[in-house]
């Protein structure tokens, strides 16, 4: 790359990003974000199925005034999308969740805090705007509870549970790279500094994950949280309709950004199917793949309300911290403005009857 490529003016896309952040973090750190497990073929169909997608526009609509503005899982947001639940940011860089967080309220969008967030709820929040706690089901239902009572205090808006994880997938790039965590970090919310370091991420997920989890397990979380409950990782649209059946506010369709199952099916693809099966009034969410305004929009146009940003706010993250997150978010906004504009779309309600192929 040459020298005036580095230079933060000089990177305007995502892909920008991506490239750049290369050489603002060690290789193994740069793979663990940027892989997926297996061959990597649902990585790769992530984005291409986005790619492969053609935007019908609409002329003379008089689109000299755009309005993003929405509401995203009882949050109120500035745009279509809201940060993706990440673990263990201080990987990335110094001020990890709490730089996110931050780019997350200067730029009016929510963002997610992970139950393996690397510095405390507590410590995040206070920097953020509007956010979401995501859940994994853990062995220690004590801790589970405690984290839920703390979301419902610091003012969270919907509890994330992520149903496909645990197990983690075999990311063949973090088993070559011999990928550990560093001594300092490690997730906050769950183990303190002087525990001993799990030896690998896939140990430390086993030891504290609990893989029994079942539909019937949903009523313990209601039971001890009283916020909504969105369900993130569906991909069927049986199982869309059995989390409708079984109390979910929301879905977040998902393949974990081609980090779990190798060769399942893209989000966007589903996307249309589980419409149809949870019908029109069901919050729906998607995530894997989105790399630019135009994705965003291409998003709404087949059933979604909004969409997570996963990857590219890390990349903008190990870049340049809050700013990094924060340039990306700006990027995003200004490709779905120009899209929208372009394709006489005046606001989200409008793009989500815009036609695609
Ligand atoms: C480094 C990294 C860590 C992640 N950690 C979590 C997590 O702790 N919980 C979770 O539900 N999803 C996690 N995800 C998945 C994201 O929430 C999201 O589904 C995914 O990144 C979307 O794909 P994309 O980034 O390619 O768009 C993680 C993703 C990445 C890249
Ligand atoms: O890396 C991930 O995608 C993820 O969800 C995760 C799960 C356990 C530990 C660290 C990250």
């Amino acid at each position: 790359m040459r020298e005036r490529d580095m230079q933060p003016d000089h990177l305007v896309t995502v892909a920008d990003f991506q490239e750049a952040s290369r050489h603002a973090i060690s290789e193994p750190a740069w793979d663990y974000i940027t892989g997926g497990s297996g061959d990597e073929i649902t990585v790769r169909a992530n984005t291409s199925v986005f790619e492969e997608r053609r935007i019908l526009p609409r002329m003379l609509r008089e689109t000299s005034s755009i309005d993003t503005r929405t509401t995203i899982l009882g949050a109120e947001s500035g745009k279509p999308f809201a940060i993706a639940p990440m673990a263990l940011q201080r990987l990335f860089h110094p001020e990890g969740e709490i730089a996110t967080a931050r780019a997350a309220a200067r730029n009016d969008i929510p963002f997610s805090l992970a139950t393996l967030s690397s510095i405390e709820m507590a410590k995040v929040v206070e920097h953020g705007g509007q956010f979401f706690f995501q859940l994994y089901w853990l062995r220690d239902r004590g801790l589970m509870a405690e984290m839920l009572a703390g979301a419902e205090t610091f003012g969270c808006r919907a509890v994330i549970l992520t149903v496909d994880a645990p197990p983690l997938g075999h990311r063949l790039r973090d088993v070559r790279n011999g990928f550990r965590l560093p001594d300092d970090v490690y997730p906050a919310n769950i183990v303190s500094e002087d525990d001993e370091a799990a030896e690998s991420l896939r140990d430390s997920v086993d030891l504290t994950f609990d893989t029994s989890l079942n539909w019937d397990d949903l009523e313990w979380i209601k039971e001890h949280c009283s916020l909504p409950l969105v369900i993130k990782g569906l991909l069927h649209p049986d199982d869309a309709r059995a989390a409708v059946e079984h109390g979910a506010d929301g879905i977040v369709v998902s393949n974990h950004g081609g980090r779990q199952l190798d060769q399942a099916v893209t989000s966007l693809e589903v996307l249309p199917l589980i419409r149809e099966a949870v019908g029109p009034d069901l919050e729906l969410v998607l995530d894997s793949g989105v790399r630019s305004g135009r994705d965003v929009l291409l998003a709404l146009a087949r059933g979604a309300d909004s969409v997570f940003i996963g990857r590219p706010a890390l990349w903008g993250l190990a870049v340049a911290g809050a700013d990094g997150v924060s340039q990306v978010l700006g990027i995003l906004e200004a490709e779905l403005l120009d899209a929208m504009s372009l394709s006489g779309t005046r606001t989200i309600a409008e793009a989500k009857e815009l036609a695609v192929w």
